[in-house]
């Protein structure tokens, strides 16, 4: 996985903004921020992962194309969504919310499965 680096918007990113500044106790603002500390550093990998994902996505993308194969698999689906929610139940996460999350990524998946392939096809690449 590529490593997080420093960028604009990383370096511009103030990790203390807050709306609660001056009506709170410091105490518990000082609390809050190390907390968002952890969740900043929770976010920067889930985005990190995601990007991986879509460009192993991406390849099963040029390959379903090459090979004139449909964008979506249900079965496989079925399988995924059934493996992720044991995992949620597992983890103490909701299992409702793991198969929406899951879901919702797949359906970005199968947009730019259909992208590849209409870019595909018009590029003569199936004629
Ligand atoms: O594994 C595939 O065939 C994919 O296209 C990837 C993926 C996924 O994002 O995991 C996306 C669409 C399919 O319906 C199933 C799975």
């Amino acid at each position: 996985m590529s490593e997080p680096n420093l960028n604009e918007s990383t370096q511009t990113f103030d990790p203390h903004a807050s709306s609660l500044q001056g009506e709170v106790q410091q105490e518990v603002l000082d609390e809050l921020f190390s907390i968002r500390g952890s969740i900043d550093n929770f976010d920067a990998q889930l985005v990190y992962l995601l990007a991986e994902r879509f460009k192993a996505t991406q390849r099963v993308g040029h390959l379903k194309a090459t090979h004139q194969l449909p964008p979506s698999d249900p079965n496989r689906e079925k399988a995924q969504i059934e493996r992720l929610r044991s995992l949620a139940h597992e983890a103490h996460l909701d299992p409702e919310f793991a198969e929406k999350f899951l879901n919702f990524i797949i359906s970005e998946v199968i947009r730019h499965h259909q992208h590849i392939s209409d870019s595909h096809k018009s590029n003569g690449a199936d004629a």
